[in-house]
């Protein structure tokens, strides 16, 4: 089998005096979507941040494409091909929507192709290409967080709960959007809580409870899988929309 793209082996992570996480141990396969589920404050966010550099592993090895990023710098983790989209956005709201995407781009000019591309995956984000973000939908200033996010091209995308908060109508436009990133041979960590939209995009899942895994597969197999389900889904998820 090949090697996976991100793997974490045995990561732990204190934050201050807290011990969150407890040895976290996934992979995440090359060029699928892997949903990490869990009830709030399981330590969802915390293994995003720890894979990004943002909180240190304290003990235990984040490898990345088949190297040793545990210590790396996160500046050195993003020049390595992985972007992060946190829960809170992180977009300019008294910049466009324009200037938010050119300014993500560091290394030059947005690809024609690559805005084209962007723009052909979140339509809304091209009606109000000149007006300030702050003027953005919940959900549009999601859509242009996960933007800014690949205005580059990228090796793996960390996304924290893109749908949360976000009407019905919504919802289905951001797995409409994530299905074509799919289908673009994308590799994705994505945080989700509405089951609704994890088992409509995952390929794979991984569960998350008290800073440990509770449980990792295939998420047609969870799909499948009432007992499972249950018992997994019970760590209070939103089992619809
Ligand atoms: N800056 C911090 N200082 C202290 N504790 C923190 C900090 N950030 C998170 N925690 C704690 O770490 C634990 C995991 O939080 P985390 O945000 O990773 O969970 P989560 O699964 O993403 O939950 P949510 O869905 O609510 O965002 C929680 O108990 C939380 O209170």
């Amino acid at each position: 089998m090949a090697e996976p793209l991100l793997q974490l082996s045995g990561v732990h992570t204190h934050i201050g005096p807290y011990h969150i996480l407890h040895g976290v141990d996934f992979s995440i396969p090359a060029s699928q979507l892997t949903v990490l589920l869990g009830r709030n404050g399981a330590g969802k966010t915390t293994t995003l941040r720890t894979i990004m550099g943002l909180w240190q592993a304290s003990s235990g090895m984040i490898r990345f494409d088949g190297r040793d990023i545990t210590k790396t710098s996160t500046p050195d983790i993003a020049r390595a091909g992985i972007g992060y989209v946190p829960e809170s956005m992180a977009i300019f709201t008294d910049l466009t929507v324009r200037e938010n995407i050119v300014l993500a781009a560091r290394s030059g000019p947005v690809e024609p192709a690559r805005l084209d591309w962007m723009l052909g995956l979140f339509p809304a984000l091209k009606r109000f290409w000149n007006l300030p973000a702050g003027n953005l939908s919940g959900g549009q200033k999601q859509m242009l967080a996960i933007a800014r996010a690949i205005a580059e091209p990228r090796r793996l995308l960390l996304i924290d709960e893109p749908t949360k908060g976000l009407a019905p109508v919504m919802v289905r436009s951001m797995i409409e959007a994530f299905k074509a990133l799919k289908a673009s041979g994308e590799t994705i960590l994505l945080v989700e809580q509405n089951f609704y939209a994890a088992s409509a995009l995952g390929d794979n899942v991984i569960v998350m409870d008290d800073g440990r895994i509770v449980h990792s597969g295939a998420m047609r197999e969870m799909v499948e899988d009432k007992t499972l389900q249950q018992r997994l889904l019970g760590l209070s998820l939103d089992a619809h929309q």
